[in-house]
C-alpha cells in the first residue's frame, strides 16, 4: 500500500480546513501532533498517545522559518520526507488506530503575507511573547519563542484540535505554548509527554543526527550532568541555593571538553522566572543548552535538554 493510500496527505489550509470539518460534524475528537519533520521515536511516542486519546490523529511537517535566526540551523535542518511518510504509515500499522492525515503546508501556505523578522518592517501578523526574547533558549535564539508562538497560534486556527501534543525535550516551548493557549483562549488541551531517551541517555532529537557516533555516546554526559543535580536537591530534603545546583551541573558537564555550555539556568516551573531557590512543593525546571561537535565539520550542534524538580 503506498503513503497516499492509506493516509491522507493535505498540503493546503483549505484542505485541512475541509477534513476538520468532517471531524466535527461527526462528533470526532481530533489529536494534533505538530512536527519539523526528520522523525524518530520521540515524535512516535507522541502520535501513539495521540492515538490512544482521540478518534483520529493529524500530524504536521513544517520546518518553520520564523523561528530560526539567520545564524542558525534553517537550511541544514535535516529534511527526511520520504522515510517521515513511510514512518507514519507503516510504524502504527499493528495498532488499532492509525495516522489519518499528514499536513505538509508550503511556507506561502502559513505565511501569506510572508516572514519579515524585523518588527519594524513586519507586514504579517505575528505573535508576541512577552519578556521572553531576553531569556534561556531566547538569548542566543532570538527569534525562537515568537516564532513557535506564531506557527503554533495559526496551526491551531487551522487544525482547531481537540488535543495538541508536545514533547517535555522542549519544556521552554511547552509553557510559552500552554501559557499561549490560556491567554488567547484557544480551545485545546495542551498534552505534554516524557522525553524519550537513547539508552544512554541521550534526549532524542532531530539535530542528533548531526553527531558522530563517537561523540553521540559521549553525549549521556548531559543527562548524567541533570540526574546529579536532581540527586544533590534530593539529597537535601530542604530549600536549597540555585547556585548550587548549578554548580553541580556545571562541574559535571565540564569534564568533557567536547561539550560547550551555552546556558545551564533554573527557573520557576510555570513562568520560567529565574529563581535564586528551589523550594520543594514549588519545584523548578533545569534546563541547559550545550554545544557538541558536528561530524565532519568545524561546527556544532546544539543540544537541549532539561529536568524537572519537584
Ligand atoms: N525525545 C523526545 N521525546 C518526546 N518528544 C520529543 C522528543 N524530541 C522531540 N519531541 C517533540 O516532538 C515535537 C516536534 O519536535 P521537532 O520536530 O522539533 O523534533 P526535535 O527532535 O525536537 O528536533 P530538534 O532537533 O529541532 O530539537 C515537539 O513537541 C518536541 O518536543
Ligand atoms: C512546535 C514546532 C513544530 C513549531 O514549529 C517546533 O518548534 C517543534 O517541532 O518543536
Ligand atoms: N524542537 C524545537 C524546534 C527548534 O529547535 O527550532
Amino acid at each position: 500500500m503506498t503513503i497516499a493510500e492509506s493516509v491522507k496527505i493535505l498540503r493546503t489550509v483549505q484542505q485541512v480546513r475541509q477534513w476538520r470539518l468532517q471531524r466535527l460534524l461527526n462528533g470526532k475528537t481530533v489529536g494534533f501532533i505538530p512536527t519539523m519533520g526528520a522523525l524518530h521515536d520521540g515524535h512516535c511516542s507522541l502520535v501513539s498517545q495521540s492515538l490512544k486519546d482521540n478518534d483520529e490523529t493529524v500530524v504536521s511537517i513544517f520546518v518553520n522559518p520564523s523561528q530560526f535566526a539567520p545564524h542558525e540551523d534553517l537550511d541544514s535542518y535535516p529534511r527526511t520526507i520520504d522515510s517521515d511518510l513511510s514512518i507514519l504509515a507503516s510504524k502504527f500499522r499493528s495498532s488499532v488506530k492509525q495516522v489519518d492525515a499528514i499536513f505538509i503546508p508550503k511556507i506561502s501556505e502559513m505565511y501569506p503575507s510572508g516572514i519579515n523578522l524585523e518588527i519594524s518592517k513586519q507586514r504579517g501578523a505575528f505573535v508576541f511573547v512577552k519578556g521572553s526574547s531576553e531569556q534561556l533558549e531566547g538569548v542566543t535564539r532570538p527569534q525562537f519563542f515568537r516564532g513557535v508562538a506564531t506557527i503554533v497560534t495559526k496551526l491551531l486556527n487551522v487544525v482547531q484540535p481537540t488535543n495538541i501534543y508536545f514533547g517535555q525535550k522542549d519544556a521552554q516551548q511547552c509553557i510559552v505554548i500552554k501559557n499561549l493557549v490560556k491567554d488567547l483562549l484557544i480551545d485545546t488541551n495542551v498534552r505534554v509527554m516524557p522525553t524519550l531517551r537513547e539508552s544512554n541517555g541521550l534526549a532524542m532529537s532531530s539535530r542528533n543526527q548531526y553527531l558522530s557516533p563517537q561523540i553521540k555516546q559521549e553525549s549521556s554526559i548531559i543527562y548524567n550532568a541533570l540526574k546529579s543535580g536532581e540527586s544533590l536537591y534530593y539529597s537535601k530534603n530542604a530549600k536549597v541555593e540555585s547556585s548550587e545546583i548549578l554548580t553541580q551541573i556545571k562541574t559535571v558537564l565540564n569534564l568533557n571538553p567536547n561539550f560547550k555550555i551555552e546556558y545551564v539556568s533554573i527557573n520557576h516551573p510555570e513562568t520560567l522566572d529565574e529563581i535564586d531557590y528551589i523550594e520543594p512543593g514549588v519545584g523548578a525546571l533545569i534546563s541547559l543548552a550545550v554545544l557538541a561537535p558536528k561530524e565532519n565539520s568545524d561546527g556544532h550542534a546544539r543540544l537541549i535538554d532539561n529536568i524537572i524538580l519537584h
